[in-house]
């Protein structure tokens, strides 16, 4: 593409280059630039990207997009908010993907992945080929690729709708946290549905108050079907029992579909039964009501399905369909995911990372809890540190063994967050700050029938302390003590 055709996109009252090289690739950081390239400074939290302006050239960048002066031998174009100009760009240069696809954003503090995770499966049990994008990894039919950030940056989104578009993909689920709604990660993404899971503390680190984050999150709703196209109609699926929903619905243009469990609602549940081997409800939807069988267990999974259904519906994926496929859906990997190695006690890892989600984990456990409950937990660093005495005051309230450990301490000394830990409670608490010795003291103490909980990295394979990244995997570490336990 031409530079002058891109620049189009960008509508300035002013001609922004006179040059017009052939751009064969957008890219944002120095180190992927080609030739040909066309290289967008980007001012980060770590680093400023237009001090690698003159290396992206020396590797063959034709042109640069910056937001301040730089002598370059290549034509610069000035711009207010380059993050924004490489949204327009990159959604300009893929041939805007969007448009061709029907996406579904979901945002909230806990279950994105869950639920988009579920609207994926849903779909594809229609028949439809599917796109997906989130904290475990993108997606476009059974092929994988990693990701860095839950909702990564629009250059990267709009290479990857390009791809979907490529592939035929009809229907993409997307997990869409709330950096990237205010970093603008998703502007140029046109969502046709955007569901709403929930609203509790956590990421205050960057949004400092709950006002700023409620707002953030709101910006998906916001910016959702301000025009009406009955080729193309918007929604937005809320959850009636989260009061966040109450201003979404104000914010958005889109249809509103509403789905609870107490406050009423288009979609809800009722009669709802929960055992170990999975939940039943009964599914009352505004076309008619049937009941419904799942492996997932837990409360929170039930709105999980509730906010998928929703999705699917306005989708216009049967309503038969979708319970069948509800039926066959196993858990998400790292979701409440049962290690069973062969032992006589549980074993249980789950992504919970937020006061929330570690309490709603710990009440479902807790109702089928015949003897102890150990809780291996840590929280993050880098991240929200208030966070940290409400998770800890959370593990003993629920525990009976809680074990604070790392989690990804990353920049932040491991001890200094285990102490932050332990400001939110008055009990000893045990704490083992090496993960694997946390896990492996768990498995060696636990009897016949006893629960441990491993929470806080779910699915990942990795653990961060300092700048070092250790593989690292909580079933794995788990299914090894057990069997170092048996050898014994
Ligand atoms: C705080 C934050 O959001 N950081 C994001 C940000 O990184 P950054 O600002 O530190 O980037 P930087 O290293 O300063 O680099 C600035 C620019 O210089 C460029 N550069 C850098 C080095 C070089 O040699 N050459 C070069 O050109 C970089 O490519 C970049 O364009 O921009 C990067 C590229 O888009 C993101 O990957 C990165 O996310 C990091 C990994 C992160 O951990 N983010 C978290 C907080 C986050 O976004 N989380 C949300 C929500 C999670 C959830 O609740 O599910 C998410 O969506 O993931
Ligand atoms: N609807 C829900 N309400 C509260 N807690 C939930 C809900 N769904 C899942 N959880 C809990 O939160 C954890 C994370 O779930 P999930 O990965 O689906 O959320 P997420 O919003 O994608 O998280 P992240 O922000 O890290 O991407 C689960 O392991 C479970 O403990
Ligand atoms: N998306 C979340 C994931 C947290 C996972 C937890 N294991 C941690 O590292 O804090 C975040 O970036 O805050
Ligand atoms: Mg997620």
């Amino acid at each position: 593409m031409k530079l002058q055709t891109l620049l189009q996109h960008l509508h300035s009252f002013t001609p922004l280059a006179t040059e017009n090289p052939t751009i064969t690739s957008i890219e944002m950081d120095s180190r992927e630039v080609k030739q040909g390239s066309l290289f967008v400074c980007i001012k980060g939290f770590t680093v400023d990207g237009h001090d690698f302006a003159e290396q992206a050239v020396a590797r063959g960048a034709v042109a640069v997009v910056a937001e301040k002066p730089l002598a370059l031998p290549v034509p610069v174009i000035y711009v207010n908010d380059s993050r924004r100009a490489l949204a327009v760009l990159a959604d300009a240069f893929y041939g805007q993907p969007t448009h061709h696809l029907h996406l579904i954003g979901v945002t909230g503090t806990n279950g994105k992945t869950t639920t988009t995770h579920l609207i994926e499966r849903i779909c594809r049990h229609a028949g439809k080929k599917t796109g997906l994008i989130g904290t475990i990894n993108m997606k476009i039919g059974d092929d994988t690729y990693d990701v860095k950030n839950t909702t990564p940056e629009s250059l990267i989104l709009q290479n990857m709708f390009r791809k979907m578009v490529d592939a035929h993909v009809d229907v993409v689920a997307m997990e869409v946290s709330s950096h990237a709604l205010h970093m603008g990660r998703v502007h140029g993404c046109d969502f046709d549905v955007a569901v709403f899971t929930n609203l509790t503390q956590d990421h205050l680190d960057y949004h400092q108050t709950m006002d700023h984050y409620r707002w953030s999150k709101g910006l998906l709703f916001a910016q959702l079907g301000n025009r009406f196209d009955h080729r193309r109609p918007k929604f937005a699926i809320l959850n009636a029992d989260d009061a966040a929903s109450e201003e979404y619905k104000k914010s958005t243009a889109a249809t509103v579909v509403t789905y609870g469990i107490h406050h009423k609602s288009d979609i809800m549940a009722k009669q709802i039964e929960i055992t170990t081997s999975g939940t039943t409800f009964q599914l009352v939807t505004p076309i008619e009501t049937v009941q419904v069988r799942t492996k997932l267990i837990g409360m929170f999974n039930v709105y999980n399905l509730l906010a998928a259904v929703g999705a699917c519906l306005v989708s216009n994926i049967p309503l038969s369909t979708i319970v069948e496929a509800i039926a066959d859906i196993e858990g998400v990997p790292g979701r409440f995911e049962v290690v069973d190695a062969g032992q006589p006690f549980t074993v249980i890892v789950d992504y919970a990372h937020t006061p929330d989600s570690l309490e709603n984990v710990l009440q479902t456990i807790r109702q089928f809890a015949k003897k102890r409950v150990f809780v291996v937990v840590g929280c993050g660093g880098d991240r929200d540190r208030t966070k940290r005495p409400l998770m800890a005051q959370i593990a003993v309230k629920y525990g009976d063994v809680p074990i604070f450990t790392s989690d990804n301490p990353r920049s932040e000394d491991p001890m200094a967050i285990l102490n932050d830990m332990k400001q939110g409670v008055t009990e000893d608490v045990i704490c083992i700050v090496d993960r694997k010795e946390a896990i492996t003291y768990a498995i060696e103490q636990a009897e016949k029938d006893d629960i441990i909980l491993i929470a806080g990295k779910g699915h990942e394979t990795y653990q961060i302390i300092g700048k070092d990244v250790f593989h690292f995997d909580d079933r794995v570490v788990a299914r090894e003590a057990i069997q170092r336990r048996k050898d014994k």
